[in-house]
């Protein structure tokens, strides 16, 4: 990454979580009594949903060994590790339980194959599975502030629908070789950090953020006023790779979906659309290789 200096910083987008609203005028006796009751009961129901994992389906997996072990390392949260019974002659396995011993507080379970096999609903597990709560994603301007923060231009991958979290883990891997500060994914219609999206990443999820932006157009403007420039990466594109001059810049990727490419609005704001040339002739490149190429030239003209 280059020299150390203080950026622009990213404004308080649409993607705050916002405090509560200002208090109205104060109710009689009886109402305050009734709306007592009411937030009470309110608040039961938040805390249902934000508790974390205690009962099915509140938490989450990391699985294999190179996401196991990094995400132990990197210190994510974890409530329980699962080690494949007699499996215990694999170095990374026992570096997985002696980490977690180390930082104390993880559930060590020992648990037949079968068993690792059924939790992970046929992903390749590698004899250990960690079970964390759920991801937290960081905000789109988090991701542009922490790299002005430490001096340094961001470099940030957008993904625009893509669906398939193996593409997720590439790209996060890849942002994360290359010295990129992150990933954004819209809140809907795409891929999200599941166990698919750590194991292709391959542990990098642990110090790679990813945000969420309930509103992928609005985070790349917020981006744009921050001083970023944002490129939409299409195999029709108006500009070659080569040629694009803002990549040693601040910079935001846009990467298409996986079936219908970059959407109409999102293309729309992107201050450039840029093509990958593809002397083999192939249609188009897989959206995750699209990103390392990028990613490569990036870091290559920062180095
Ligand atoms: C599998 S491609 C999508 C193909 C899709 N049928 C389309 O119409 O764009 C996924 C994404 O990778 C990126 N991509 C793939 N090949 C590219 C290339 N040669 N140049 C620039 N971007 C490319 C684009 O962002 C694209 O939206």
């Amino acid at each position: 990454m280059p020299g150390k200096k203080k950026g622009p910083q990213v404004g308080s987008g649409g993607n705050r979580r916002r405090g509560l609203a200002g208090k109205g005028p104060t109710p009689p006796a009886e109402m305050r009594k009734g709306h007592a009751k009411q937030r009470a009961a309110q608040a039961k129901a938040r805390r249902a949903q934000t508790r974390p994992q205690r009962g099915k389906g509140t938490s989450e997996l990391v699985v294999g060994r190179n996401s196991v072990v990094e995400a132990l390392r990197e210190g994510v949260p974890a409530n329980a590790l699962y080690v494949q019974q007699f499996i215990d002659n694999d170095e990374r396995v026992r570096e997985a339980v002696r980490v977690a011993g180390e930082r104390g507080g993880i559930r060590l379970v020992e648990a037949p194959r079968p068993e690792l096999d059924r939790m992970t609903n046929g992903l390749n597990h590698q004899g250990v599975v960690l079970q964390v709560p759920p991801y937290e994603y960081a905000h789109p301007e988090d991701l542009a502030n922490a790299a002005f923060d430490d001096g340094e231009d961001p470099l940030i991958v957008a993904l625009d629908g893509v669906t398939d979290p193996r593409n997720l883990g590439a790209v996060v891997r890849s942002v994360s070789a290359f010295g990129g500060h992150g990933v954004v994914v819209p809140e809907r219609r795409a891929a999200g950090m599941t166990a698919g999206a750590w194991k292709t990443s391959a542990g990098t999820a642990a110090r790679t953020p990813v945000a969420r932006a309930t509103n992928l157009t609005r985070a790349l403007e917020g981006y744009q006023k921050a001083g970023l420039t944002v490129i939409g990466l299409a195999a029709d594109g108006e500009v070659e790779l080569g040629d694009v001059a803002a990549l040693d810049g601040p910079l935001v990727v846009v990467v298409g979906s996986e079936g219908k490419g970059l959407s109409r609005l999102v293309g729309e704001t992107c201050d450039l659309r840029v093509r990958i040339p593809m002397p083999g002739g192939a249609e188009s490149l897989n959206a995750g290789v699209a990103a390392g190429v990028v990613l490569y030239e990036a870091a290559r003209r920062r180095a």
